[in-house]
């Protein structure tokens, strides 16, 4: 057989389901070390006209091109490797085996026979997995005298046709565009249950999913997509330090559950992602880098980029060109302890805008019924992603702040300073107001950070998962709010009266931290008039169910514990 790439085939992509019968292959050079090597792209299995290949899928001989069907396992190792488990520990599985007789479909997932057709990466892992969790596993490899040593003993490994004859489950961890030349294998495939674990290398790369395109290859058998978001080491550690989901998608509910099932005694949880059609969506989930993180990301880099502009300006640019002073030495600390912090600030703030202008539409409109719009919708969806930014930057500010005293730079300008205020015969430089101030700052941006600290933790699914719904919302929004106040005041106490110090104006751009109160201050005055009790009362009906302008007899539970009726619909 060619020795083919197995990469993606940049569009040339071998086999549609008809021409998967006329395939007319020639045989290509012998299999070579690139066999399993990522090409440049792979070509169709050329086979001469002669050869059994040839002939259209399904109606094939046996293949004889290889000689008579070798027997199954070879004692033949492969000279210098050493698969990962010791032949020893793999020699029987973990799990007792239950009865083998008896109806197949019947007989519990473990210690039934899995088919694994493929001998790479994933399939090794597969193997060592499912034979770890009481299957029996029979693999199919074009080449199983070279490939058998790489499989634990406990797993048979034998030629594709004769492997796919012994079960009736069948993973297919063989590349999409190697698809094709499984064809010969359709006979022997009728009625059997192929689980389809491939990936794709660009998001939508194909106009049909990878299982889709397997189902149309093989019309006669059961396709179900699933573990291709698990990776062969987690298949191979186990699902301990892996994402443990299985996404499952087929046509056949049987099938599906037969799958979920082996997938549950594999140690994976399986999730039902209905059917086929769901498969795309299933097989671009590995291609995306964090989806929910690229809009945070964007918008705290960008906040960087403008705050460390603007303190640039202010601390470095400023003093460079009005008093010919060099203060480059400034940006690696300095600058960045002064940016960092407004970036956590104002994203602290932005996680609770949206919550604040979500409560203003629900009050305007007088209903909880009607749709946010799109933007409100996607920014409330982002708020732990933004939250947990501006806890990344607020703590970075802490570590950047304790670094404050131990620079160089900070020492010379102590000595400076006491030898200037030596010389003017200065001996009290205490200054009360400048002292509290910062013993202040310091102390409420601690338990700023502490109360964020806390929030970052419940963010954590394990933990979120403990808690039920009104402390998890305790923690999130009444804590977090506070946080956002103490931030506040850390702010308010560190900038003190400088604002109103034309001093600190350079180029008449006042100082740093009096941009960042605005958003927070917003929303902050916004959740005061939120809690006035006429605003609150109203709030908490409309999330009841209570609409404006329908008739909803409506009674609320009143301060005191008695029922007073509420207000009947008043048509605006
Ligand atoms: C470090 C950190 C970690 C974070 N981690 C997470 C996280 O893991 N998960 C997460 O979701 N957020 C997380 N956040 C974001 C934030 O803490 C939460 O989203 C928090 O719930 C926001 O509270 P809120 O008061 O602004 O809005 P919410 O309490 O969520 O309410 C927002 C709006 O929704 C509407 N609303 C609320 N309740 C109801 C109701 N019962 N019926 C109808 N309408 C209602 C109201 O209009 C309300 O104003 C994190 C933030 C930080 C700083
Ligand atoms: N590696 C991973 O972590 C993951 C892989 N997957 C999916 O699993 C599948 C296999 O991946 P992986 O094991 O890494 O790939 P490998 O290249 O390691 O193995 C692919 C196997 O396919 C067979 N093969 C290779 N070329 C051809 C060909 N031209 N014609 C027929 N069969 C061929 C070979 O088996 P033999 O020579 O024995 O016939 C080879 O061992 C892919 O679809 C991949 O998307 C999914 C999730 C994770
Ligand atoms: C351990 C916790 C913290 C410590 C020790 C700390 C310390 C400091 C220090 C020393 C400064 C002055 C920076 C300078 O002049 O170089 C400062 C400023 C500031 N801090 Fe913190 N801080 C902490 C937590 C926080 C948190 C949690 C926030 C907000 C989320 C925050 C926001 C700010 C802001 C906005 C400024 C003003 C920056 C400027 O405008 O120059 N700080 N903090
Ligand atoms: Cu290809
Ligand atoms: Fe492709």
């Amino acid at each position: 057989m060619a020795g083919l790439s197995s990469s993606c085939c940049r569009g040339q992509h071998p086999a549609t389901p008809a021409q998967c019968r006329t395939i007319s292959p020639r045989a290509g050079p012998g299999p070579t070390s690139s066999a399993r090597g990522r090409g440049a792209g792979c070509t169709t299995p050329q086979f001469p006209s002669s050869h059994p290949a040839s002939l259209p899928c399904g109606r094939r001989g046996r293949r004889t091109a290889q000689g008579s069907l070798a027997p199954s396992t070879s004692s033949f190792s492969w000279p210098g490797w050493h698969p990962r488990m010791s032949r020893g520990d793999m020699a029987k599985p973990l799990l007792g085996h239950r009865s083998m007789e008896g109806d197949p479909s019947s007989m519990p997932a473990a210690g039934r026979t899995i088919g694994v057709l493929g001998s790479g990466d994933f399939a090794r892992s597969l193997a060592i997995r499912l034979v770890c969790s009481g299957f029996k596993v029979v693999v199919g490899s074009r080449n199983p005298k070279r490939k058998a040593s790489l499989f634990p003993s406990a797993a048979e490994v034998t030629f594709q046709a004769e492997a796919v004859k012994k079960t009736d489950i069948i993973f297919v961890a063989v590349f999409r565009e190697h698809y094709s030349t499984l064809c010969d294998l359709a006979d022997v495939l009728v009625g059997k249950i192929l689980v389809d674990v491939s990936n794709n290398t660009e998001i939508n790369h194909h106009k049909e999913s990878n299982a889709e395109y397997l189902a149309s290859l093989f019309p006669a058998c059961t396709v179900v997509k699933g573990f291709n978001v698990v990776s062969a080491w987690t298949l191979q550690s186990g699902a301990r330090d892996g994402n443990k989901q299985v996404l499952i998608c087929s046509n056949n509910q049987e099938a599906k559950r037969t799958v979920a099932e082996i997938a549950q005694v594999m140690g994976f949880t399986p999730v039902d992602m209905g059917c086929m059609s769901s498969a795309c969506e299933i097989e671009n989930i590995p291609l995306r880098l964090l989806p929910a993180w690229k809009i945070p990301i964007f918008l705290a880099l960008g906040l960087f980029l403008c705050f460390f502009t603007y303190n640039l300006i202010r601390q470095v640019i400023h003093p460079y060109i009005r008093e010919q002073k060099n203060k480059l030495y400034k940006i690696p600390i300095e600058v960045v302890n002064t940016t960092l912090p407004c970036v956590a600030y104002v994203m602290l703030s932005l996680v609770y805008l949206p919550g604040v202008l979500a409560a203003c539409s629900q009050l305007y409109y007088g209903t909880k019924y009607r749709r946010f719009p799109d933007w409100l919708d996607q920014w409330l969806q982002h708020r732990k992603q933004i939250g947990l930014l501006s806890f990344f930057c607020a703590a970075l500010h802490a570590v950047y702040s304790f670094c404050l005293p131990m620079r160089r730079s900070h020492r010379y300008q102590l000595i400076e300073t006491a030898v200037k205020q030596a010389v003017e015969k200065k001996m009290n430089v205490w200054v009360e107001e400048e002292v509290w101030r910062m013993e202040i700052y310091i102390s409420v941006g601690i338990i700023a950070l502490g109360l964020l600290s806390l929030l970052a933790i419940t963010s954590l699914p394990s933990i979120a998962n403990s808690l039920n719904w009104r402390e998890f919302s305790f923690v999130q929004s009444t804590l977090g709010f506070i946080a956002l106040v103490i931030s506040t005041l850390h702010t308010l106490t560190y900038g003190w009266s400088r604002a109103f110090d034309e001093n600190q104006y350079k180029f008449y751009l006042p100082p740093t931290y009096t941009l960042t109160l605005l958003v927070p201050c917003t929303v902050i005055l916004a959740k005061v008039i939120f809690s006035l009790p006429c605003v609150q009362q109203r709030l908490l009906r409309i999330r009841r169910g209570w609409e404006k302008g329908r008739y909803v007899k409506f009674v609320l539970p009143s301060a005191t514990g008695e029922y007073s009726s509420g207000e009947t619909s008043s048509n605006v």
